[in-house]
């Protein structure tokens, strides 16, 4: 088994460095980062996972770079794990992702927010897609290191889209194994036939979750401890479940025990919005709220705490 994670951030150092260190027999491992200075370092240092318990394990999976293979020939993986935010998913990764698929290779997103369940189908035919949504917790310390801040559990399932390979039970097997080896590698992977529904609780989840983390400068788990902030979030959870309503999607009964769960088990982390935040670098927020207000727009209905949140964090950005 060939797995090529591609971004080396948050995530993608967490599912390489696990991976790697997972001693699966037979399972190849690369990590392809964007810059060559990136993969250079982690040539040379390896890469460490600091565990929940702050451990530090220095693993030595392959490295490449975007940026000086972009367009070699490879061989083909079995499975590409794409922990790019969905801004990087332009229309060069597309292009390079046509280029990296075998007939037998899958591509699993694991982007937060609404957009690449659409564009990677979209992008890749021909292509078995997934979805993964995730509530582990990531922090990358630096280019060759990544912390584990909290334990979550990883869902997979097949991004449905009409004549998408994805359909195909060809790939069961593959899809199997791909749990199974993340398993191996210590993360809690469950595969579903109900990804839309994950990927909607997830959205809400973050869509809370993230900007007031942002907006604040503060750890998920203090979210739960400030009363204000658990109405707040009442309320925009409320707001969420009207836009899915709209769209004909159910939320589940107990999202808010969720939620406050999620901050519960990743309260030491620092979310990837305020993350991004915190570097200058551009948030995901026209895919997490930004999709919310337009989904509730489009149905004619009004979210105005998500659009009051989505307006304050792009306000973040034009000032950076
Ligand atoms: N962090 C977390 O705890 C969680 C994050 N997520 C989601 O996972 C996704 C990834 O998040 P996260 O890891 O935090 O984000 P990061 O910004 O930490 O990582 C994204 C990485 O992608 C790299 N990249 C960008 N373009 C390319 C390219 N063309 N080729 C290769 N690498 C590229 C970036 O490189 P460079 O740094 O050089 O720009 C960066 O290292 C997001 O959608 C996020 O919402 C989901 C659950 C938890
Ligand atoms: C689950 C959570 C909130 C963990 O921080 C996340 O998905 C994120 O930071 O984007």
């Amino acid at each position: 088994m060939y797995i090529r994670v591609v971004g080396g951030g948050s995530v993608g150092l967490l599912l390489a460095g696990k991976l790697a260190g997972a001693d699966s027999i037979g399972v190849r491992v690369e990590i392809v980062c964007r810059t060559a200075v990136q993969a250079a370092e982690i040539a040379r240092s390896g890469l460490s996972v600091i565990s929940l318990e702050g451990e530090r394990r220095i693993v030595k999976p392959e490295v490449s770079s975007f940026e000086e293979e972009a367009f070699a020939e490879k061989s083909k993986p079995d499975w590409i794990l794409l922990a790019l935010k969905q801004k990087d998913l332009d229309e060069r990764v597309l292009k390079w992702l046509s280029r990296q698929v075998g007939t037998h290779t899958g591509v699993v997103g694991f982007q937060n927010g609404i957009g690449h369940e659409e564009l990677l189908p979209s992008a890749l035919p021909s292509t078995a897609i997934y979805l993964a949504v995730t509530t582990e917790g990531a922090r990358r310390r630096s280019s060759v290191e990544v912390e584990h801040t909290g334990m979550g559990v990883t869902r997979i399932g097949r991004a449905l889209r009409r004549g998408s390979a994805a359909m195909s039970p060809v790939h069961r097997p593959y899809e199997e194994k791909l749990v199974q080896i993340m398993h191996q590698a210590g993360f809690d992977a469950r595969w579903t036939d109900h990804i839309e529904r994950y990927s909607w609780n997830k959205l809400v989840i973050n869509s809370i979750v993230n900007p007031l983390t942002a907006l604040l400068g503060i750890r998920n788990g203090a979210l739960i401890h400030n009363a204000e902030l658990v109405k707040l979030a009442q309320i925009l959870l409320a707001e969420a479940g009207t836009v899915a309503e709209s769209r004909g999607i159910q939320l589940d009964e107990d999202l808010w025990e969720q939620i406050m769960n999620v901050c519960e088990r990743t309260a030491a982390n620092h979310s990837s919005m305020l993350q991004d935040v915190s570097a200058g670098r551009r948030t995901e927020i026209d895919w997490i709220n930004g999709s919310l207000v337009r989904i509730a727009r489009e149905e004619g209905i009004d979210a105005p705490t998500h659009r009051a949140l989505y307006h304050l964090i792009k306000g973040m950005e034009a000032e950076e």
